[in-house]
């Protein structure tokens, strides 16, 4: 009986040396997968830039055995604090509060019309709100806009690209807005464009681009100066299976070198997969929030969405659609 426990026990710590080693390949293999180059620094109180190593092709697909949690320590670099928004008697967004700490990979989930967008506007900086404050790397974000957006990089849900220019044009636009000389714009236009896959692509009109290359060319735009935060408002809508593949190591190749990542999606699976943290909005409150395992218990995020969504609705009547008109 002895030898036996003895024997299980053995085999229990192999398997379990074998499951770190292969978590640490995948971490690893993150780290060094996708973008050629970490984005380097253009806030002056960033650490120099890191020398630029050998060009990596992209790789197809790469499974994370865990997520692994963003450091609980971490300062906390989003802080918004008691956030409103009303449109005439529309209340979209009531009391809303979220912290997310540096090196975060945060989710938000919803309903239709939850709130999600109109949060992400007030934190950055495209939507004041009526009340509460948001605090990005301890810079209010309403009190000195111009010193917490040069921190932001930002994905909004409706876009708005000048689509009369091409994507190079409007990748230059973007960087040399932001402060970066040609030279640097060049360098991270190309860097960019490979990792989205868009190079074939940089010389065509935005305004020609389908709907998934045109979110690819805007999240490049958003991640052009190197933010310290990325606010992205459903990145991964109308992006094929495999960009959305690479979108999501590039991310969470950013998250791993410091950056944060604050996104909102309907994707539950994904938001499971990638996210460490998450938070459920439903009707402009949050309704749970914190690490995915405790806010989806012993349920799938899924389940305990349409739980605090208010449960599947039965679909009754509409038998006239059963009944074919012709
Ligand atoms: N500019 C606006 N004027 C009036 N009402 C608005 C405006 N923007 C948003 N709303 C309302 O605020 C509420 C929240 O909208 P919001 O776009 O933030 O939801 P959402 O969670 O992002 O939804 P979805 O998942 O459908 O994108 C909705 O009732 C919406 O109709």
């Amino acid at each position: 009986m002895a030898s036996e426990a003895r024997l299980a026990s053995e085999a229990r710590s192999a398997a379990e040396a074998k499951l770190t080693a292969e978590s640490k390949l995948t971490a690893e293999a993150l780290v060094t997968a996708v973008l050629p180059t970490a984005l380097p620094s253009v806030t002056p109180d960033r650490p120099a830039a890191a020398p630029r190593p050998k060009k990596r092709k992209p790789v197809a697909v790469i499974e994370r055995a865990t997520v692994e949690l963003a450091d609980p320590l971490a300062p906390v670099v989003v802080r918004a604090s008691g956030l409103v928004k009303r449109f005439g008697p529309t209340t979209a967004v009531s009391g809303v509060d979220l912290e997310v700490r540096a090196g975060s990979f945060y989710g938000i989930v919803g309903p239709n019309g939850a709130g999600k967008t109109t949060t992400l506007s007030m934190i950055t900086g495209l939507l004041r709100p009526n009340a509460g404050s948001i605090h990005v790397h301890g810079i209010d974000v309403w009190a000195k806009p111009v010193q917490a957006k040069r921190l932001i990089g930002v994905l909004p849900d409706r876009l708005r690209l000048f689509d009369r220019l091409t994507g190079a044009q409007l990748l230059y636009y973007s960087g040399t807005l932001r402060g970066l000389d040609n030279r640097a714009v060049r360098e991270r236009s190309a860097d960019l464009a490979a990792a989205f896959g868009l190079e074939d692509a940089l010389n065509r009109l935005v305004a020609d681009y389908s709907a998934g290359m045109t979110k690819k060319i805007a999240l490049a735009c958003a991640m052009i100066h190197s933010p310290r935060v990325l606010v992205l408002d459903e990145p991964f809508e109308s992006v094929d299976p495999v960009s959305a593949v690479n979108v999501t190591e590039i991310l969470q190749k950013y998250v791993a070198s410091g950056g944060t990542v604050l996104l909102s999606s309907h994707g539950m699976d994904l938001i499971q997969r990638v996210c460490d943290h998450v938070a459920i909005i439903v009707q402009g409150t949050v309704l749970a929030s914190g690490t995915i395992a405790e806010v989806r218990g012993s349920a799938t995020l899924e389940e305990r969405f349409i739980e605090l969504a208010g449960g599947r609705k039965v679909a009754e009547g509409m038998e006239w659609l059963h009944s074919f008109s012709d």
